[in-house]
């Protein structure tokens, strides 16, 4: 059969806040640019991704490489980057061999940032090879400028904690720096510059932003006489893509929930696929919901400092599953207001409820526009990665959020400042403005994505068409070989 269509290989790290947008972007290159898809993702046993995984997706071709032990690589205290890294790097020979074993030989392959070392197999086989940064552009900008400038400008930043300037974007203040730069003895510093050099080889840099988010990075990204220089491929935004509302048949008891509960009237509480407090912490947002008086969703996790089993309690149980971090009485006494749902919830379709009217939020960049497309004000409450840089935009550039006076990862935040967040984005005249500037957002989004010119369509046509193109070169020369 003849090949007419282009063929983009994806290539997804571990973890649902990769997952979730490369899965996106397949389906997005599906549905709206003609493409055949192989989606190569990297078995783990965490049920969130199979069972993401299970769903069908039409014309989506998942292929999963085999799970790799790198136990015997690393420290067993290595960072997530550090693992994700090594766990990439060990799993190319598998992605070489998938990639041989199909039938037709794809035209790109597209990989998130973990999966920079796979340009070696793209090249071996003539494929296009892209990057997708499942962050933002402002993000994009550290992580390749970083590896460029000398020891005694990143000793000012890391060592003298000045904020870092990058060219013509906005500067980094230590306290947000990227958490990989902290330890120059760590592994993850090492991996993470590599990556930042790797990066910028692309033919092409995809970024899950949108030009009306992020015009002056953007902006800095395409001249040369800025960042421009150290970017060298050209940058596609092309988001925000972010998972739309799936069909959850039977209706999940937390919607349920929410189906009686008044307009705009709940807080979402989530950290995202990982994150975890510590027990005081959690015991001071358990006051500062209740002193609140405002409705809430909370996902629950163990805290940090008390890994006791079942540490976790179900609405189920009663008062015998409260942990011992949370305030006694606190689910009895919040039992009309709100619900604890233990370690995971379905997000997407909590933050699309009438009933949710704001998101407390580690400001994961998943999370984050989930809740800019569904018109959702956050409170942010960054915890690692490059959180914090995401909580600045939203809070300082954007003002579609408030956050502590001194970030959580600092200290403790305590009840009355909680207390006043939640109120503030609730209930009062600020949190009014707030959320009129995340509606603006949510249709500058929609607009980016529309197939009627929308800039981040374009973009991704704009691949497209470099794919054709390749497509049709490989024939020619197929057919005058
Ligand atoms: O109970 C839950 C918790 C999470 N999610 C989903 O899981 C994803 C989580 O992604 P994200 O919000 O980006 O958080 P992380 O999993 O922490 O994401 C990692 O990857 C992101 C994208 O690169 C980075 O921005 C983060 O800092 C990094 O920690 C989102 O789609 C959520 O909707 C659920 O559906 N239910």
């Amino acid at each position: 059969m003849q090949n007419t269509k282009p063929h983009a290989a994806l290539l997804a790290s571990p973890g649902m806040g990769h997952l979730i947008p490369v899965l996106e972007l397949c389906k997005r290159l599906v549905t709206y640019h003609g493409f055949h898809v192989t989606f190569f993702v990297v078995a783990t046993d965490a049920s969130t991704t199979q069972s993401l995984l299970k769903e069908p997706y039409p014309n989506i071709n998942i292929i999963t490489l085999p799970l790799v032990d790198i136990s015997g690589l690393i420290d067993p205290a290595a960072t997530v980057v550090t693992k994700l890294a090594v766990m990439m790097r060990e799993t190319l020979p598998s992605l070489r061999s998938a990639i041989l074993a199909l039938k037709s030989p794809p035209t790109a392959l597209i990989v998130d940032l973990f999966g920079t070392e796979a340009f070696a197999v793209a090249e071996e086989f003539n494929m296009l090879k892209y990057v997708f940064d499942t962050s933002n552009a402002w993000f994009f900008a550290i992580t390749i400028y970083v590896p460029t400038i000398d020891r005694n400008l990143e000793d000012r930043h890391i060592i003298q904690k000045q904020p870092l300037r990058i060219p013509g974007c906005k500067s980094v203040r230590f306290e947000d720096t990227l958490q990989a730069y902290l330890d120059r003895n760590d592994q993850t510093y090492i991996e993470y510059k590599r990556i930042g050099i790797e990066m910028p080889m692309a033919d092409g840099i995809l970024m899950n932003t949108w030009e009306d988010l992020e015009p002056t990075t953007l902006g800095a990204l395409r001249d040369f006489q800025m960042l421009g220089r150290v970017a060298q491929s050209p940058v596609y935004p092309i988001g925000p893509l972010a998972r739309p509302v799936g069909p959850l048949i039977p209706r999940n008891q937390v919607l349920k929930w929410l189906d009686n509960q008044p307009y705009e009237s709940v807080i979402y509480v989530s950290f995202g696929s990982g994150g975890t407090l510590s027990s005081e912490q959690m015991a001071e947002l358990a006051w500062g919901l209740e002193l609140s008086k405002q409705r809430f969703v909370w996902v629950v996790r163990p805290s940090i400092d008390n890994d006791a089993d079942g540490a976790f309690f179900n609405l189920d149980d009663g008062s015998e599953g409260i942990p011992s971090f949370l305030p006694e009485g606190f689910l009895d006494r919040t039992r009309e207001m709100g619900l604890a749902v233990p370690m995971w919830a379905p997000q997407v379709e909590i933050l699309a409820h009438p009933s949710v009217g704001g998101f407390l939020s580690h400001c994961g960049w998943n999370s984050t526009l989930e809740s800019i497309t569904n018109g959702v004000p956050l409170i942010a409450w960054p915890l690692y990665a490059e959180q914090k840089m995401n909580a600045t935009i939203l809070t300082e550039e954007l003002g579609v959020a408030v956050q502590p006076k001194t970030l959580a990862s600092e200290r403790v935040v305590v009840r009355a400042e909680i207390e006043m967040m939640v109120r503030k984005i609730m209930e009062d005249e600020e949190g009014f403005g707030i959320r009129k500037r995340v509606n603006e957002l949510k249709h500058s989004g929609e607009k980016a994505l529309s197939s009627k010119g929308g800039s981040s369509y374009n973009s991704l046509s704009q691949i497209a068409k470099q794919c054709e193109l390749s497509l049709h070169f490989q024939k020619a020369k197929a057919q005058g070989a």
